[in-house]
């Protein structure tokens, strides 16, 4: 049968065409497309087996199973091979063609697919690039659509999020992303900046995120586009962990180069600055710029070594670092100490790439040092050598003295009243007096001698190489300076001193004793009316045992009850009547009788014991005044109040307590006062003054004229009576100058509205002279000494 009248209809189609005899498997038909896909003329495809075309053993197996199973609509890819040997992929389809002039026929159309299977390959061959790049990438790779469903990522992505397998073979995004808030340390933040990127799909970040495992990673998200539009969005994760850490340790070490208080230069090998910090600019009054291309060794110097820098370089090429202390000269030329640490830094192969050099400051520390040991050897306030130099040089001098045979005086010059100064007119003002006479004594002296300040106004002069004469002419010039008028803030007034002395080895033989020998030498100046200088006398030391003896005895005198007060009458100059009377201490000593308070009360004040004294002299006179008055004699008594007495915290109330225990009006109570009370500390005593007026009680101040006599605190204080001093009544009959102050003192005390009372009276000449100047009363031994309490009150009984 003839099947090529199917062939003009099978012409027309564009693909290529067999018919196919089902029982003989032969082409009995073919288009020309079907020629070409084969590149085989018509005639030889006609009666060719449709087999003879298959390329591959598959092709073979399906004709030979198609011609058993028959006729059916299959559609298949086929390998089959051309004229030319090479083989050609196509797409099959059979399908029966029914014949009306004979069995059905295969209509076999097969589809070129050369150019679709090379466009397939070069797709995956695309897609395996693609696969391989994202693998190839140094990031982890998180691609995740519009919607956040992942769409692809890198194994390292896996890696770095520690993505368990589990989740590697789900396929479940939402796994993935939980795994992920679950691993970062701040979840919070995390969630919500993811949030934000999801809703920004344009929005291009970066992000630090911190897993809980400790790594740090750096996530870079960007948009991903598709013809212009996006799509999704790509994430990239980076391990920044070492990165951060190095990064941290650079900030930090910045910032120490930044804030160190040590100036820091970094130069290149050959020690040129390349960089420095601003401790550099300020220790060396240059700004970064200036200092930037300097040679660092010319920055410093040495004073004491000048090859310094040879050193310095020798050390740096041997050792690598070099240490010492430099000078540098600041703009302003003041020179500074520094410690400067120079490290050489090498590269890998040992090459040196920088040095470092560190600058400390050291001008506090030398200034500290310096200081400590000024302390050590100094006396802070004067700048004198202090004991500690002193026993140095003493001990060189004894050490000298005992080769040579020759000796040295010590001198021990304490300044007298001085006390009065600092108590009356303070401290810094007391210190200022001692500098100047510090300075006066020094000029005294040979650059040889020494002059220490102990402490207070207390000075030792180590005189070198002195015998006797030579400190006689000595201690006469220190006290010539020391009398010498002295001006202090415009304020003039004059100063005396005590000087004791004592010789080595004549005296003593260490510091200590020469010293001690000085000061008992200084002492019985004092005793002695002050102002003078005395050699030591092996008897002085006598006097000062005495003195600790006697306050012994004053203080069991007391306790066996051996004081007693003697009354002395105060009488008014006019009417010649009783007015009141002054007690006055009295130790009745069993061995020695009847001791007058010049010999104890200096003892008692030195040692503080007037204050128990003073209160038992004030509780006998107030119990006195209190039985003369139930007596019905009624007399005010003067009582003399020390300033240590006065100074007393509870002073006031000491004397109210007097008054309640032994029911005595106030107002026949005096209190006698001294100036240097009423001076030391002004606004307390007027405090106390004040309050011990409120209690009624008189208040007389003692000794006028004999102190500081100033207007201003007569004026101010509410004192009563005023007493002139005994030594200006002794002589005003022969002295018209005494006599004149005593008209002025009557004058001043009547302005100023207070009662007058002259002391020691003992001629009626004086009281005749008193009398006419107005005086108000007096006292003294032309009426009657103190007597014992039973004539006085014997005498008030008279009187009445
Ligand atoms: N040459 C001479 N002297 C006369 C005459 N009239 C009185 N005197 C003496 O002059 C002193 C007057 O006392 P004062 O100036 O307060 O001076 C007193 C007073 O400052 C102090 N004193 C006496 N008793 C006490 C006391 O109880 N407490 C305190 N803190 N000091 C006392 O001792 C100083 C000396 O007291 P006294 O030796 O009792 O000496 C008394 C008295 O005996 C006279 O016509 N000629």
């Amino acid at each position: 049968m003839n099947h090529i009248q199917w062939e003009p209809l099978l012409e027309r189609l564009l693909e290529a065409v067999w018919l196919v005899d089902p029982n003989t498997l032969r082409i009995v038909a073919a288009n020309p497309c079907a020629a070409d896909l084969l590149q085989l003329p018509l005639h030889r495809l006609r009666g060719s087996l449709a087999s003879d075309h298959s390329a591959s053993p598959q092709d073979l197996h399906f004709w030979s199973t198609l011609a058993q199973d028959g006729l059916g609509s299959l559609q298949s890819e086929a390998l089959l091979r051309r004229a030319d040997g090479q083989t050609v992929r196509v797409l099959r389809r059979i399908s029966v063609l029914p014949n009306a002039e004979g069995p059905p026929l295969h209509l076999v159309a097969m589809q070129d697919q050369t150019q679709q299977h090379q466009t397939e390959q070069q797709l995956e061959h695309l897609l395996a690039e693609l696969r391989a790049t994202l693998e190839s990438t140094a990031d982890g790779i998180l691609v995740c659509d519009l919607d956040g469903r992942i769409r692809a990522f890198n194994r390292l992505f896996a890696q770095l999020w520690d993505l368990p397998a589990t989740l590697l073979s789900q396929q479940d995004d939402e796994a993935i992303h939980t795994w992920m808030v679950g691993r970062v340390t701040d979840a919070d933040s995390y969630g919500l900046r993811l949030g934000q990127i999801q809703r920004l799909p344009l929005l291009e970040c970066t992000d630090v995120l911190v897993l809980q495992s400790g790594r740090v990673l750096e996530r870079i998200a960007r948009p991903q586009y598709a013809r212009g539009r996006p799509i999704g969005r790509v994430f990239a994760y980076r391990d920044v962990t070492e990165r951060t850490a190095i990064e941290a340790k650079l900030r930090l070490a910045s910032k120490v180069f930044e804030s160190s208080l040590d100036a820091i230069f970094i130069t290149d090998p050959q020690h040129w600055v390349l960089v420095c910090n601003p401790a550099a600019e300020r220790l060396t009054g240059h700004t970064h710029a200036a200092l930037a291309q300097c040679d660092a060794t010319g920055l410093f110097f040495s004073p004491t070594r000048p090859d310094w820098s040879k050193d310095l370089l020798h050390q740096l090429q041997q050792q690598g670092y070099w240490e010492g202390e430099l000078w540098y000269r600041r703009p302003d030329q003041s020179a500074l100490a520094l410690l400067v640490s120079w490290v050489v830094l090498r590269d890998g192969a040992g090459q040196p790439l920088n040095t470092v050099l560190f600058a400390k400051d050291l001008s506090e520390k030398l200034a500290a040092q310096q200081r400590i040991e000024q302390l050590a050897y100094t006396d802070p306030l004067t700048g004198l050598p202090n004991r500690l130099t002193l026993t140095e040089r003493v001990g060189h001098a004894i050490r000298v003295a005992q080769r040579s045979g020759t000796g040295f005086a010590v001198m021990f010059l304490d300044l007298d009243r001085f006390k009065h100064i600092n108590d009356s007119l303070g401290h810094l003002f007391g210190d200022k007096v001692l500098i100047e006479i510090a300075s006066r004594l020094q000029t005294c002296l040979r650059q040889t001698d020494t002059l220490c300040r102990l402490g207070g106004d207390e000075f030792v002069i180590h005189l070198h190489e002195a015998d006797a004469a030579g400190a006689e002419i000595t201690a006469r010039r220190l006290i010539e300076a020391v009398v010498q008028p002295v001006e202090i803030e415009g304020l003039y007034f004059n100063l005396s001193c005590s000087l004791g002395i004592a010789l080595y080895p004549d005296d003593g033989a260490s510091l200590d004793e020469l010293i001690r020998l000085s000061d008992t030498a200084m002492y019985e100046v004092k005793e002695r009316g002050k102002g003078h200088y005395r050699f030591y006398r092996p008897e002085m030391n006598a006097n000062l045992l005495a003195r600790i003896q006697l306050d012994h005895a004053l203080r069991e005198g007391l306790r066996a009850q051996q004081f007693v007060l003697h009354y002395q009458p105060r009488i008014d100059l006019r009417s010649g009547q009783l007015r009141s009377c002054e007690a006055l201490l009295r130790w009745q000593h069993p061995e020695r009788g009847l001791v007058l308070p010049s010999e104890f009360i200096g003892v008692a004040e030195e040692t503080g014991f007037i204050v128990t004294l003073g209160d038992w002299v004030l509780d006998s006179a107030v119990q006195q005044a209190a039985a003369w008055l139930h007596a019905g004699t009624p007399c005010p008594v003067a009582v003399n109040v020390s300033a240590l007495q006065f100074h007393q915290t509870d002073w006031v109330a000491r004397v109210a307590r007097a008054l309640n225990a032994h029911a005595l009006p106030a107002e026949l109570l005096e209190l006698e006062l001294t100036e240097s009370i009423l001076i030391r500390d002004a606004d307390e005593a007027l405090e106390r003054l004040l309050a011990l007026r409120d209690l009624g009680v008189r208040l007389s101040l003692d000794d006028f004229g004999t102190g500081y006599s100033s207007l201003t605190y007569l004026k101010r204080f509410p004192l009563q009576q005023l007493k002139i001093d005994r030594c200006f009544i002794a002589t005003m009959h022969t002295d018209p100058v005494d006599a004149a102050i005593v008209a002025a003192i009557i004058q001043m005390g009547q302005a100023l509205q207070m009662e007058v009372v002259a002391e020691g009276v003992e001629l009626a000449e004086q009281h005749a002279r008193l009398l006419a100047l107005g005086c108000d009363q007096f006292q003294g031994f032309l009426c009657s000494p103190a007597v014992p309490p039973e004539p006085f009150g014997q005498f008030l009984r008279q009187a009445r």
